[in-house]
């Protein structure tokens, strides 16, 4: 593909070899021969287990480590080979907000956030007015003059995004933003990032453990494994057809696609028929195709688990049903849902 304005960032080819410390120590390869575009203007959302490159990865966007071969580019510069007042103005339009948070526990909210901006030279009546707007952005205001330690962990955040945003970067780094955070909390944070994403056009890249993080505010995903791109796709896509099982376990912490085995056996308790969970995506008419079948086979089918819920205002979810009827006619009506297109899976 060529390399559009519509590209922001571009790693091409991008391997990152750590070497061994000791004699016998072996070197570890972070990363290996990653591909991937993030477009300007989405949330793009890079999710993996513990150790698959996550935190190499970003450190590699803003130029805190280089590759050991491959291309970073961010913004159409080539980040390994900028150098000097280059290298500051293109690390100046790239943002990074941090697990901790990283305040500066001695300065005040307004300190911490006009800290970037003293760095970069910018003159002390500029700086307040621009320090007020961008609190007055994460509703923070009227905390201005007090102590981070004052603060609860989504105002912490929430400083922390204003002093990303001081220098009005056009890409903005979030490692484990929320992983501190509680549910609500993550919520108001996930929600604050959408509107620097949405109201001020900055392209958003999310790292995180978390799928739920990935299903509520990304546009399009990657699924690191080992090292390397396992998927990548939209959100939809990635959610309602993984193609790998590395995607699919990720997957498989948002979605309740299936019942728990523990939710089986209780239901097993109650449901003698044979026990079968339909996955419902945005194909038409499932509901009929279903209907008529349990008619056709003389299937008697209730539902006895599942919900539908909507991700980027489309259908997912599933369906477990109880089937009574004769084993052969039960058999005949799976095989007749196969060969409509339609996800069954008997469940053990
Ligand atoms: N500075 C380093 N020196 C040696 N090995 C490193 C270094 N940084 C990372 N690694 C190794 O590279 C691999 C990927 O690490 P990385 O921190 O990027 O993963 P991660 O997905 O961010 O994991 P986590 O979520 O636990 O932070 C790991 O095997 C790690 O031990």
């Amino acid at each position: 593909m060529a390399e559009t304005a519509a590209v922001h960032v571009r790693l091409a080819d991008v391997t990152k070899t750590f070497p061994g410390r000791g004699r016998r120590d072996e070197s570890a390869t972070a990363l290996a021969g990653v591909d991937l575009d993030v477009r300007r203007g989405e949330v793009f959302g890079i999710v993996g287990q513990s150790g698959a490159g996550k935190s190499t990865l970003v450190r590699m966007i803003n130029g805190l480590e280089t590759p050991t071969s491959g291309r970073v580019v961010v913004a159409g510069h080539d980040l390994t080979s900028l150098r000097g007042a280059e290298q500051r103005a293109a690390v100046r339009d790239i943002g990074m907000i941090f697990q901790q948070f990283n305040l500066f526990r001695s300065r005040t909210v307004a300190g911490n956030v006009a800290y970037p901006l003293k760095v970069a030279g910018v003159r002390q009546p500029e700086r307040d007015r621009r320090v007020a707007e961008l609190l007055d952005f994460v509703g923070l205001l009227a905390r201005a003059h007090d102590h981070p330690e004052q603060l609860s962990g989504g105002q912490k955040q929430r400083v922390g995004i204003a002093r990303a945003l001081a220098t009005e970067p056009s890409l903005l780094l979030a490692d484990e933003a929320t992983s501190a955070l509680d549910p609500e909390t993550t919520r108001e944070v996930l929600g604050l990032l959408r509107r620097v994403n949405r109201e001020l056009g900055v392209t958003v890249v999310i790292i995180t453990h978390e799928m739920d993080v990935i299903r509520a505010i990304a546009d399009r995903v990657a699924v690191l494994d080992d090292g390397r791109v396992a998927e990548v796709g939209t959100v939809y896509d990635v959610f309602s057809r993984p193609q790998t099982t590395a995607a699919a376990r990720f997957v498989a912490t948002a979605l309740q696609d299936r019942p728990s085995t523990a939710t089986l056996e209780r239901l097993r308790l109650t449901h003698p028929g044979r026990i079968v969970t339909v996955r419902v995506r945005d194909q038409a008419g499932l509901q009929t195709t279903l209907a008529r079948s349990f008619l056709a086979h003389g299937v008697v089918a209730e539902i006895v688990f599942g919900g539908i819920s909507e991700l980027q205002d489309r259908p997912v979810g599933s369906l477990t049903y109880e089937l009574t009827g004769d084993d052969a006619a039960v058999d005949g009506l799976l095989a007749e849902l196969r060969d409509r297109g339609v996800d069954v899976t008997e469940e053990p």
